[in-house]
């Protein structure tokens, strides 16, 4: 099980969510009822044809009079089965665009989300939520909702016909009606749970998955293969015996249904017989009664039947809708200082689960176009400062503005537009070193390419033998961390964004590579704001402004002069690194 999965909407609440969704569009929902109603109309018309051919055949009336109700019964069974596929279709039509816009929230949310959420939920159980429920859904509100709208309203439309013949049909056939209800409340009490399990279940499986061929290396390493295997086939064990248990519900559900149907049609057979030997009615309309329930055993079937269908969407789209309702803050802290490229962090405190704070009421203003370098030992909370930044974990309290937008609330779009960030760990993505570099810009110019690759000094890419061309990430050419770094700063500048984030910790202080970085972070944040977490005392000496961190709070800020003449912990700090330096 995942350590603490994310929550999951509450049935009200996934109904009026998917009310919200279907309901964009009111003409076009109105429509589709009133041709789904239609459809329904005319499949009433041919019981009641029926029944009128039965009484003329029964008192030996004309053949043509026959013969022009047989063409009536086959223009409504026509237009009906059209108007039926037209309802449907339009149904279709509606549930598959709301399904593209719940879509894109589930994965515009999941984006959103703090990542020590995410990890600690388990990223199985995001993946899960964004492909498996997603999947689930679709299926059943493309395939099954139409239909099961279609056989809803036939139900009730029939059950009108009924009445009108005689109302004591509609209360012979209401006789199956309670046995259906308690078949169907007994089964959805059963199997709600257990759909929810298997969801559940099924994002262990995917996690436990994950997590194997994300460890490959060491799970080859240390022979753990068997151990991974055993796990995830237990998992997938968990998984198989709550979905057997769920169809083992299903089959006792159908084998009461179909006593149900047997009491209904026994109780119609006996009133038509009673009715007719009072000669309360006709034997056309007793034989029209017997047809119209005979008719709704499909549609019954149907709408109990895909009950299970939509039970398993809604377990699906309750984890959707708690994925999107979860998803941070959303409404945005007014900003304190204009839309600028400053950034503005007011009293931040920020905790992974569990731990003590990682940031103790940090304040800090970057204004537009200085460059702040964040130092302190390990673990005072550098790379934690620049992921708040960065709108990657929110502030338990205070707040980050970066732009003048919330980094907590910003649509992530919008954020990135203003801010980027080279992190520690740079990927690269399977492709040639151009497609590699046009993520960050696509219409960028083989000139372009160039250009920012001089700029950050990767004068590698001209000795490799297909130059731009050449195949990178996976199974590909292979680069250094250092040419990673120097293609992640090639993709800041083609991104060109007003706002920068450095957390770069590539080379070891004092070598050639970390000059190269040195030169390369410079030449690429130069007209930026930019918080450089330095972890080379050398990014700090050349900022506008240096802040201390430790323990998660800032404890001096300064220009490297000033600090250096306070004498003060920074002042230690730059000592004890230039006499690593010279050791080395
Ligand atoms: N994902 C995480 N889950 C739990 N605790 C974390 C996580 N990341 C960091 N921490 C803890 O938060 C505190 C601050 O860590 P952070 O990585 O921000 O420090 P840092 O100054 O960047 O250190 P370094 O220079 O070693 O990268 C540390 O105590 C660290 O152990």
């Amino acid at each position: 099980m995942s350590a603490e999965i994310l929550p999951i909407a509450t049935p009200r609440e996934t109904r009026k969510a998917m009310w919200r969704l279907l309901a964009q569009h009111p003409g076009r929902l109105t429509l589709t009822i009133v041709v789904l109603l239609a459809a329904s109309c005319c499949g009433l018309a041919a019981p009641a044809l029926l029944g009128v051919m039965v009484n003329i055949a029964a008192s030996g009336g004309h053949v043509l009079s026959l013969l022009w109700l047989a063409i009536g019964l086959l223009v409504a069974g026509g237009l009906g089965a059209l108007l039926g596929i037209l309802g449907q279709n339009l149904l279709a039509r509606i549930c598959e665009e709301a399904l593209a816009g719940l879509r894109e929230e589930v994965f515009a949310a999941a984006a959103r989300k703090p990542l020590a959420q995410l990890e600690k939920a388990g990223i199985g159980d995001v993946v899960a939520r964004v492909s498996g429920d997603v999947e689930a859904v679709s299926e059943a509100i493309s395939g099954v909702l139409p239909a099961f709208t279609s056989a809803a309203f036939t139900i009730a439309v029939t059950l009108l016909g009924l009445g009108v013949i005689d109302w004591r049909f509609a209360v012979a056939v209401l006789v199956a009606a309670p046995l259906q209800v308690f078949t169907l409340r007994w089964f959805l009490k059963r199997t709600a749970p257990i759909y929810r399990t298997v969801r559940i279940t099924e994002a262990n499986r995917t996690e436990q998955i994950i997590e194997t061929v994300h460890g490959s290396p060491s799970v080859v390493a240390l022979g753990l293969g068997s151990r991974h295997a055993d796990l995830v086939a237990a998992a997938s064990h968990e998984n198989i015996g709550h979905s057997m248990r769920g169809v083992g519900y299903l089959t006792r559900f159908y084998n009461r249904l179909n006593l149900a149907e047997l009491i209904g049609l026994s109780g119609v057979l006996v009133v038509g017989f009673w009715l007719h030997a009072e000669g309360a009615v006709t034997i056309g309309a007793a034989t029209a009664a017997a047809l119209y329930f005979y008719r709704l055993f499909d549609p019954i079937g149907l709408v109990l039947g895909q009950f299970d269908e939509l039970q398993k969407a809604a377990a699906g789209l309750g984890r959707m809708f708690g994925l999107t309702m979860s998803a941070g803050r959303t409404t945005a802290r007014p900003s304190p200082a204009a839309a600028d490229a400053g950034i503005v962090l007011d009293d931040v405190t920020f905790a992974y689960p569990g731990q003590r704070p990682a940031l103790h009421g940090v304040s800090l203003t970057v204004q537009p176009g200085e460059r702040v370098a964040i130092v302190g030992t390990s673990g005072a909370g550098k790379t934690t400062l620049a992921k708040v930044i960065m709108g990657l974990e929110h502030p338990h309290s205070g707040a980050a503005w970066v732009g003048g937008l919330d980094s907590a609330a910003g649509a992530p779009a919008e954020l990135h537009e203003r801010i980027a960030m080279v992190s520690q760990e740079v990927h690269v993505f399977s492709g040639t070193l151009a497609e590699d570099l046009r993520l960050a810009k696509p219409d960028a110019s083989a000139d372009e390419l160039a250009h920012v690759l001089e700029t950050v000094g990767a004068t590698w890419v001209e000795t490799l033998d297909d130059g731009l061309d050449t195949s990178v990430g996976a199974g590909g050419h292979q680069l250094t961390p250092e040419q990673a770094q120097q293609l992640a700063l090639a993709r800041l500048m083609l991104k060109d964004p007003p706002i920068a984030v450095l957390d770069e910790a590539t080379a070891e202080a004092g070598t050639g590579s970390a000059h190269m970085l040195d030169q390369a972070a410079e030449a690429a944040l130069a007209g930026r704001t930019s918080v450089v977490i330095a972890h080379r005392l050398s990014q700090a000496a050349s900022a506008d402004t240096v802040v201390v961190m430790e323990q998660g709070r800032i404890v001096e800020s300064g220009s490297h002069q000033e600090l250096l003449a306070v004498g003060g912990r920074y002042a230690h700090l730059w000592e004890a690194w230039n006499s690593s330096l010279s050791r080395n």
